[in-house]
């Protein structure tokens, strides 16, 4: 990353805040991404991402200039955003779930022409359930749209919205596209949709004081350079020269980091809640994977065994409609990690085990809708902690919601 063309450096000068777009299938999160960073650039606060270089630019991931594909940044008035436009459904929900996009607050996009959809509630429960606190509504295609419709759409959101416990929630009525397109009224609904962002979502508390972690999501090989590794820094923070110990998945190693990056620029320090890309002197490309973390050297163990907390979201969660049983093999995503494993219904080294609320206690099967205290043993060793939440998958879907209790062994 030491270019031989100087690279701008990163100014911490407003507090940094990492937020994304949700919401159902072409509703228009794209559209209006690129339209953010079109309205924001031309008011000396952004670089415009057109529509077809969002999610779409593995030129540039190759180049290793850009942290994750799918990110953009932009800076309002008060602060500077990372602003993560997951690319498929599939994705979007594995990245909200597992805390890999550790969003601070979101924006709803929902197409004021269709209304709420099954994606639109499903990611309202699921933001709900992994701590996203603040939430902000694009009622998006509102160019399109009979106002006294939209004011239906916007009734039947406030009512989806405080189902899962968001109140107050402000609902601003944009057009991406019309936006795209220059049109003023348009472009200053997103102006309004940023201050509703800027006033909606606090600057969360970060623990710049704790030992380093990042969880890799990206590793990328510049030649002549190296390993480059990207991730949001969840603790903690990180300068060239520091050391770091690579913790699970495959063969743990410990790098000096030589580069710094966010954006395309350099930091002096990469702090808690940044988008970073860190360059690691001698690691071969193969010997990180995403799932693993980066930790200050000896603050993160792995492993395979660990007691949790589980609920297991109903069928009208998008849940299963079938109870699971001992012995259950989904797929668990801890952070970036996604590795198979073995769930049975009972806490290996503690009090009984069984449900919290009434269910079935010492059967070993539980159903959709408990919550119930498990022991899970993952067919891969990944760095696991008390307190870290995770999910359960299978085909595709997710099927569980969990936070670890204790690691064993
Ligand atoms: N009329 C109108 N159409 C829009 C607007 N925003 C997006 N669209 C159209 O809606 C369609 C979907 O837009 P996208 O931005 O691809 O939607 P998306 O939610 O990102 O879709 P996925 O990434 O596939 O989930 C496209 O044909 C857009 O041109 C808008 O504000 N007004």
């Amino acid at each position: 990353m030491a270019t031989n063309t100087a690279k701008q450096a990163y100014v911490r000068a407003k507090p940094h805040l990492n937020i994304g777009t949700m919401g159902h299938v072409d509703h228009g999160k794209t559209t209006l991404t690129a339209a953010i960073t079109k309205v924001l650039s031309e008011r000396g606060g952004a670089k415009y991402v057109p529509f077809d270089r969002i999610d779409r630019a593995p030129e540039e991931a190759l180049r290793g200039i850009t942290i994750n594909i799918s990110h953009v940044e932009y800076e309002t008035a008060t602060r500077h955003y990372a602003h993560v436009d997951m690319p498929g459904h599939a994705d979007y929900v594995k990245n909200m779930i597992t805390g890999a996009a550790q969003l601070d607050g979101a924006i709803l996009v929902v197409s004021a022409l269709d209304g709420i959809m099954p994606q639109t509630r499903e990611h309202v429960l699921l933001a709900h359930r992994v701590g996203v606190e603040h939430v902000v509504v694009a009622l998006n295609k509102a160019d399109g749209a009979d106002p006294e419709l939209a004011d239906l759409v916007e009734l039947e959101l406030r009512d989806l919205l405080a189902e899962h416990g968001y109140h107050g929630v402000p609902i601003v009525r944009v057009s991406g596209l019309r936006a795209l397109e220059g049109d003023p009224e348009w472009e200053a609904s997103i102006v309004a949709l940023l201050e509703a962002v800027d006033d909606t979502v606090p600057v969360p508390v970060r623990y710049t004081d704790a030992p380093f972690l990042l969880p890799v999501e990206n590793v990328i090989t510049v030649t002549g350079r190296g390993t480059v590794v990207t991730g949001a820094i969840e603790r903690g923070t990180v300068k060239v020269g520091d050391t770091v110990q690579a913790v699970g998945i495959g063969e743990g190693f410990t790098a000096v980091v030589t580069g710094v990056e966010t954006f395309g620029k350099t930091m002096e320090r990469g702090e808690a809640g940044d988008n970073a890309a860190l360059l690691l002197r001698g690691v071969r490309r193969e010997q990180v994977r995403r799932g693993q973390v980066l930790a200050a050297p000896g603050s993160q163990t792995a492993h395979r065994r660990f007691t949790a907390r589980v609920y297991l979201l109903t069928a009208a969660e998008g849940g299963r409609h079938t109870a699971v049983a001992d012995g259950y093999r989904p797929q668990f995503f801890l952070r970036t990690a996604d590795v198979p494993g073995r769930m049975d219904l009972a806490l290996e080294a503690g009090p009984g085990g069984g449900t919290e609320n009434g269910g079935p206690t010492g059967t070993g099967i539980a159903l959709p809708g408990d919550t119930v205290e498990v022991t899970v043993e993952l067919g891969r060793p990944v760095a696991i902690e008390a307190g870290l939440g995770f999910a359960i998958r299978e085909g595709g879907r997710t099927v569980g919601a969990g936070t670890v209790l204790a690691a064993l062994d």
